[in-house]
């Protein structure tokens, strides 16, 4: 059974520092035994303001993160997921694209999802986000495609929220489902640990989600829980969490943490064979 690794860690707009976090996240996963490596949503950087946003994006060939990263893939031969953020295709400064991408054992990235559902905000005494100002939403779902751990679904953080693209995932062969993340301590507390685990259930699929934790900035803060859910909706492994009443740490005092877990694929073949989830397209429709 191969084993996978997600990873947990407090990113901030210093993307060198993050390369750090994450490569000593590739090497832990790696002297673990695992084959792939899931890292969070924005993994590259958490900015300041919807201004940094955009002027910290660079195409992924030009950045320090993202070509960090590959190198370290490639020289661990060990498969990463990782969110970042990467220039809209018509060439305007005025938007990012939120991503989830695929880097192989080469070290070569080569499949990647743009984040479908923007995270607009305003919450009675937590944050207020307004994640369409910056961000352009995606248009399409990247079909499952084959990894060593499995046939693996990209989705991001917020998308979680809809059951919709985890289902259409599963019924085009998605054995796991990704979701990294950064969620909000509010949001993330309440809201977390069931929808990871509602989509394992109704998907009858892995679900991994690496998360951001920690005080990111004066503006934001993330809530951790890092978790990988099996096809049955048990949690199999899990990160630390910003629990009620605690004060998250600042990114200098958070430990780049790690989780591991075996993909059971005779767990998938069992979960669904007991279970039969039949849908009645002849009375809702299909989604
Ligand atoms: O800002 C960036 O650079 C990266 N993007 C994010 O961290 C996004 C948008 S602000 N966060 C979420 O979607 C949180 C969702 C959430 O917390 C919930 O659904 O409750």
């Amino acid at each position: 059974m191969p084993l996978a690794a997600c990873g947990q860690f407090c990113a901030t707009n210093i993307l060198s520092a993050n390369l750090i976090s994450c490569q000593t996240l590739l090497r832990k996963a790696a002297s673990g035994g695992a084959k792939a490596l899931f890292l969070p949503e924005a993994s590259d950087y958490i900015s300041t303001s919807p201004e940094e946003t955009l002027k910290l994006c660079v195409p992924a060939v030009e950045s320090v993160f993202v070509r960090g990263l590959q190198e370290e893939a490639k020289r661990l031969a060990l498969p990463v997921n990782v969110g970042i953020h990467e220039p809209t295709l018509d060439g305007k400064k005025d938007r990012v694209r939120n991503m989830s991408i695929w880097i192989d054992e080469r070290g070569e990235i080569v499949e990647r999802y743009q984040k479908l559902h923007v995270f607009d905000v305003d919450i009675e005494g937590g944050p207020k986000i307004v994640e369409s100002r910056t961000t352009e939403p995606g248009s399409v779902i990247t079909p499952p495609f084959d990894t060593v751990v499995g046939k693996l679904g990209m989705l991001i953080c917020f998308d979680l929220r809809f059951p919709e693209p985890s289902l259409q995932l599963r019924r085009l062969g998605a054995d796991i489902i990704s979701y990294p993340s950064a969620f909000t301590i509010p949001t993330g507390q309440v809201h977390f640990e069931i929808l990871l685990r509602a989509r394992a259930i109704e998907t009858q699929s892995y679900v991994f989600a690496a998360a951001q934790i920690g005080k990111h900035n004066e503006r934001r803060s993330s809530y951790g829980h890092t978790m990988i859910v099996d096809p049955w909706g048990k949690v199999v492994a899990e990160c630390s969490r910003v629990k009620v009443g605690d004060v998250p740490k600042p990114a200098g005092d958070v430990e780049p943490e790690i989780c591991f877990a075996e993909v059971d694929a005779s767990l998938l073949e069992r979960v669904r064979r007991e279970v039969p989830l039949k849908r009645r397209f002849d009375v809702y429709p299909e989604v």
